[in-house]
């Protein structure tokens, strides 16, 4: 074995780092069939990907292709008919306080404060804390998605932005390993929807967890992603393309919107789902 700087032994444990970090997550052979009144329906036909640790992926397709179905397997409240869909070598059976999954739709208890929602989190996964560590928590991520001052309202009583900032701070809270988010910034105006994105991005930064994201803007995926999936349209979808995304990081949006590549990109992406995705398909 060659040895560069080193014994063969460290030479061997990097490459093992190497290995395991680009299997992080490993989703292999994934098809997924739905018993329907109409007979079996193929949603997913051999869907094969691999995640790095720390990674941002978006993935897009044209609705009811089965984004949300192939992200289920990962949070575990789905289960692959064939294949199977492993973090860290452990096969995904069940869903884990080590995926956190964030929706367009908020999902907050509307009866609880903002604080008490994410607190109810960290609560039931971390029983052994004491409550003046749980509520440091809690008001460490309030803190950092810029909601202290909101700790005492009721979902109700605030914005749509400000409850996906919630979300996303209750699913950060309770430390996972993957945070999965299906079309997250969906239901808000564009302007929030950018905040969001910064936001966002800076909180991957801090917290280098794993991104899993469904989108169905190309703008979006290019300012976030380090690999944007692009699915074929269903039924028996599966993956066309995934694309690079080479902007250097952090990223400034106006910045990349300004570099050639970018529109070469976004055209390449809009190419795929417009046209080559139906060729593909035939
Ligand atoms: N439990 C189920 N039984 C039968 N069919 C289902 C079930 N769940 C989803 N489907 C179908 O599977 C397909 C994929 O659904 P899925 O929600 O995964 O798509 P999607 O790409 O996330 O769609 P969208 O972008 O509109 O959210 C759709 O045709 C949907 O109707």
């Amino acid at each position: 074995m060659q040895t560069v700087n080193g014994t063969n032994s460290e030479i061997q444990i990097s490459q093992l780092q190497t290995h395991k970090a680009e299997d992080f997550l490993v989703i292999e052979g994934v098809n997924k069939i739905y018993p329907t009144a109409d007979g079996p329906y193929t949603v997913l036909d051999g869907v094969n990907l691999k995640v790095r640790e720390s990674e941002f992926v978006c993935i897009i397709g044209h609705s009811g292709c089965g984004k949300s179905t192939l992200l289920n397997m990962v949070s575990g409240f789905n289960t692959p008919t064939d294949g199977v869909v492993m973090l860290q070598n452990k096969p995904i059976t069940e869903p884990g306080p080590d995926r956190m999954m964030v929706f367009q739709n908020y999902c907050l208890l509307p009866w609880l404060s903002v604080f008490d929602n994410i607190y109810l989190a960290v609560d039931t996964v971390f029983p052994r804390k004491t409550q003046a560590e749980k509520r440091a928590i809690v008001k460490e991520h309030l803190a950092m998605v810029g909601l202290t001052e909101a700790a005492d309202k009721k979902p109700s009583q605030i914005s749509g932005g400000m409850k996906q900032r919630v979300a996303i701070a209750r699913a950060l809270s309770i430390r996972p390993q993957v945070l999965i988010l299906d079309e997250p910034f969906g239901a808000l105006d564009a302007i929030t929807r950018e905040e969001l994105q910064e936001e966002l991005l800076q909180i991957w930064r801090e917290h280098r967890v794993t991104v899993l994201m469904i989108t169905h803007d190309i703008d979006e995926a290019l300012f976030l992603a380090d690999r944007l999936v692009m699915m074929t349209n269903g039924p028996a979808a599966r993956i066309g393309e995934v694309l690079n995304i080479p902007f250097a990081r952090p990223r400034n949006r106006r910045r990349i919107m300004e570099d050639p590549q970018y529109y070469n990109l976004r055209n390449y992406a809009l190419d795929f789902l417009y046209r080559r995705c139906a060729h593909l398909e035939e």
